[in-house]
């Protein structure tokens, strides 16, 4: 898996590697970085685009000045708009190659008019230490207004690379279309805010040699992570090798989610699936009749894997039912009802924390804000801090949904996961998660390479669809569930070791 930095590792690496290099050589090479890929994204010859190259007042933009130089050197028509700032050497000689380039250097208001080909985006970096506001904050609307591609250097101007939250309050950030970022991935430009204003993100190392880098405690998901728990099915096996789970949910009036849940563990492999029913159980689901319905009173949880809280409801009686899914020595997945009646009985907590086989919680940030009696804002701002925290509060394996999903470990490691989309903004796509997660578990997989595989199909099954044209507007969970069979059988096909 792709490791991700935080700011301040990066500038350890940073401060490590120059020490061994000549002055300036890192700018001169995100420089170079910049320019090439710069060039890579124009649309014809060199010498007919048009680049507009913001340069700012910090180190991203001497990276910027340095890309102009190259870029004005190859032949592009090159305008910088540029900011006076820091006197750091590297940037002084950036300045200095800039202005002995062809490239032209103009002011804010020649942005207008000009049909630019590409942008570069070079104002702010991970130095970046308030809001963008005034003339800066026009400067990034005039930019998120141009429909040309944006390239932005290292993060995109604005974003915090660490939570990939605007940096606020009342902030703003360049919406670039490509990024890419010095040294090595940061966590912001794959979460929160950070999809929709990095784009495509590729990395410039910048040759730095490995040791310098420090082992990496956040990764971006990949099947590296967890395809090794997918096994390939023996012929001599049967229902009874692949599990059983039971979908514990189903309030009066609440039984599409255990539905939806329980066709999801059917299809990604599940042997057995119960509908456990809180509420009066149905006679068996007529769209999906090898789904087993029975009433959750009375039911024993000990037999599989228990996806505990769609469509559960509030009630004392849910919670009496959920503590007794708690209690199984089986692994867990807790979801929805099931994560707010956690976050409303501390007693629940309590035996949640005490649990020794697997437990997965998959909160989305509400339910998240409720377990760490918080606000969705708090949860947000540092999603992965929040996962982390929430992972170590409750032992257990924490997948905080929303764009650039967290899974979180108990012990600190942390992965974001990259695949998934706006279609799966719709009711019910949580539910065929839980399911998807507790499919996973009873075929075997470890709690962690559950959670990641699990979080990483389901996001894929959704990119599938969409370019199929079926989404992002109007996929149905439902949907989801047949392109994540797909999805999981060719990661077995592919990567499924023999039994
Ligand atoms: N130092 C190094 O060795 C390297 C640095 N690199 C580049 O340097 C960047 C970091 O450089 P810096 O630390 O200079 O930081 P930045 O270039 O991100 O920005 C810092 C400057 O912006 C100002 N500033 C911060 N927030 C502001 C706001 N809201 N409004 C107006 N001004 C604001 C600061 O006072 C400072 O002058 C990286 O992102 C990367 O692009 C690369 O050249 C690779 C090597
Ligand atoms: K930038």
């Amino acid at each position: 898996m792709q490791p991700l930095y935080t700011v301040t590792q990066i500038r350890q690496i940073e401060t490590e590697s120059a020490r061994r290099l000549s002055e300036g050589a890192l700018m001169q090479r995100a420089g170079q970085a910049s320019a090439n890929a710069a060039l890579d994204l124009l649309p014809f010859a060199t010498s007919r685009a048009s680049v507009l190259v913001l340069a700012g007042p910090g180190n991203n933009g001497g990276d910027a000045l340095e890309a102009a130089a190259h870029l004005a050197h190859a032949g592009a028509q090159v305008a910088v708009v540029y900011f006076e700032g820091g006197s750091a050497p590297e940037r002084a000689r950036a300045v200095e190659r800039a202005h002995a380039s062809p490239a032209r250097f103009v002011a804010e208001d020649a942005i207008a008019g000009v049909e630019w080909h590409l942008v570069i985006d070079g104002l702010f970096g991970i130095g970046l230490t308030r809001p963008i506001t005034g003339p800066f904050a026009a400067l990034v609307a005039a930019l998120n207004a141009l429909t040309c591609p944006i390239l932005a250097l290292d993060v995109p101007s604005g974003l915090d690379a660490d939570t990939g939250c605007i940096v606020g309050p009342a902030g703003c950030a360049v919406r670039a279309t490509h990024t890419l970022t010095f040294i090595g991935d940061k966590p912001g430009l794959h979460t929160c805010d950070g999809r929709d204003h990095a784009g495509t993100v590729n990395v410039a190392h910048l040759d730095i040699d490995a040791a310098h880098y420090p082992a990496a405690t956040i990764h971006l998901n990949g099947v590296d992570g967890f395809a090794q728990a997918a096994v390939a099915r023996p012929q001599n096996s049967h229902k009874g090798s692949y599990g059983i789970v039971s979908v514990l949910g189903g309030a009066p009036g609440m039984t599409g989610a255990p539905i939806l849940a329980g066709r999801a563990a059917l299809h990604a492999g599940a042997g057995r699936v119960f509908l456990c029913f809180a509420g009066p159980a149905l006679q068996c689901d007529p769209g999906q009749p090898e789904l087993m319905c029975r009433a959750a009173h009375g039911f024993d949880f000990a037999t599989g894997v228990t996806v505990a809280g769609p469509g559960l409801g509030g009630s004392d009686e849910a919670a009496h039912l959920l503590e007794q899914a708690i209690a199984s020595p089986q692994p867990l997945v807790v979801d929805a009802d099931g994560l707010n009646l956690v976050a409303a009985r501390s007693g629940l907590a309590a035996r949640l924390r005490g649990r020794k086989a697997a437990t997965l919680l998959t909160p989305h940030p509400l339910e998240a804000a409720r377990l760490l009696a918080t606000s969705i804002g708090a949860i947000q701002r540092d999603r992965l801090d929040s996962a982390r925290r929430l992972a170590a509060a409750l032992h257990a394996i924490v997948v905080l949904k929303g764009t650039g999903t967290v899974i979180a470990a108990p012990g600190g490691a942390i992965v974001i996961n990259p695949t998934g989309n706006p279609a799966l903004a719709t009711a019910g796509t949580g539910d065929v998660l839980a399911g998807l997660c507790g499919a996973l578990l009873a075929q075997g997989w470890p709690g962690w390479e559950a959670a990641l595989g699990a979080v990483w199909l389901h996001g894929m099954a959704a990119d599938v669809l969409v370019a199929d044209g079926i989404g992002p507007v109007g996929l149905t969970a439902g949907e989801l569930v047949p392109a994540i069979r797909t999805a999981l059988n060719r990661l077995v096909a592919r990567h499924g070791r023999r039994a």
